[in-house]
């Protein structure tokens, strides 16, 4: 492991608290620079830190599978929503109590954060880390792999499993609008079947929402909620380029969940079946292919929350 230690700078009388900082590098300039302010926030605020800056994939991972609450009062994942799943996934496989999960958003999208509330500057990132609450969160798991904010099946899925990856380093989220654009012209929209708690429908997509939150601060499944052990299955029925773009106009007006060819379910164990080997995507990065089954997770994990 590459690890650097920094000591704290601790103010007077303010909480110190062992922080463990797995970043990913991976990413632009400005994410470090953010994230050195923030690293610097925390030490004003008295946390002893060390950081972990990730070498490949699943770097994040193993690292997280290592860890112990006796060693760290909390863990950070600081990147993308791939890195806090990549964190998250570690925690899960650990052998013994590990320390509750807090974030620093350095993502494209940030989904989680958009869940829990955390926005702003570092002061109040640092803040949310050294002094927010817990909250303990269900998560769910496909094909073995688990996701907190949502898995997807069919035209969001292909637009993940497609991005440009230098481009989206460089553009953010205009790599997905691009992308969405393309994929809308080309992607076949194959069919596929969903069985939610042994009920079948037909779709086109699925997303299997856990969080509310959907691609940023837009919200999908307004029912859903981390702290249920429950989906909110949104099941977009038509394909074809024309209805993939009239469900993403209304999901960022927020009128997802109003259409009338959008039906959203609740369920706890879903199987989605179709062209076999299509991506599913979980919280933004591809973890299965179909056919897939998704089911709350047994385990939960305990999140920072801004207080
Ligand atoms: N050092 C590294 N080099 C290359 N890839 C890495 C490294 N560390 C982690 N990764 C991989 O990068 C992927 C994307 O990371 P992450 O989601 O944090 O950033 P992002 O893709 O820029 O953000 P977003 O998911 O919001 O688009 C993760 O799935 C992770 O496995």
């Amino acid at each position: 492991m590459h690890m650097t230690t920094t000591q704290a700078r601790s103010e007077e009388g303010a909480p110190r608290r062992r922080i463990l900082v797995i970043y990913n590098p991976s990413a632009g300039q400005w994410r470090r620079r953010r994230l050195k302010a923030t690293l610097r926030d925390l030490e004003i605020l008295g946390g002893e830190l060390t950081l972990h800056e990730t070498t490949r994939p699943g770097d994040a991972e193993s690292t997280a599978e290592g860890l112990s609450a006796t060693d760290y009062d909390v863990v950070v994942a600081a990147g993308g929503d791939g890195t806090i799943n990549e964190v998250a996934n570690g925690l899960i496989k650990a052998r013994g109590p590990v320390p509750p999960l807090a974030i620093i958003p350095l993502g494209t999208a940030n989904v989680l954060a958009q869940e829990i509330g955390l926005r702003g500057q570092p002061p109040i990132i640092a803040k949310a880390i050294v002094s927010g609450g817990r909250q303990r969160v269900h998560l769910g798991k496909a094909n073995g792999r688990h996701f907190i904010m949502m898995a997807g099946v069919g035209f969001d899925a292909h637009v993940v499993a497609n991005v440009d990856l230098a481009l989206k380093r460089h553009t953010g989220k205009i790599a997905y609008v691009l992308e969405t654009l393309t994929q809308a012209l080309r992607y076949g929209f194959p069919p596929c079947r969903v069985g939610i708690d042994g009920r079948t429908f037909d779709a086109c997509s699925v997303v299997v929402c856990n969080g509310r939150h959907y691609g940023g601060p837009f919200i999908a499944a307004p029912e859903a909620s981390l702290e249920m052990p429950v989906f909110q299955v949104c099941l977009l029925e038509r394909g074809g380029w024309a209805h993939a773009l009239r469900y993403g106009a209304a999901l960022i007006l927020g009128r997802l969940s109003r259409l009338p060819d959008v039906r959203i379910l609740s369920g706890r164990v879903i199987r989605i079946d179709g062209q076999n080997g299509l991506p599913v995507q979980g919280d933004g990065d591809i973890i299965a292919t179909l056919p897939v089954e998704i089911s709350v997770a047994v385990e939960t994990l305990e999140l920072i929350v801004p207080a």
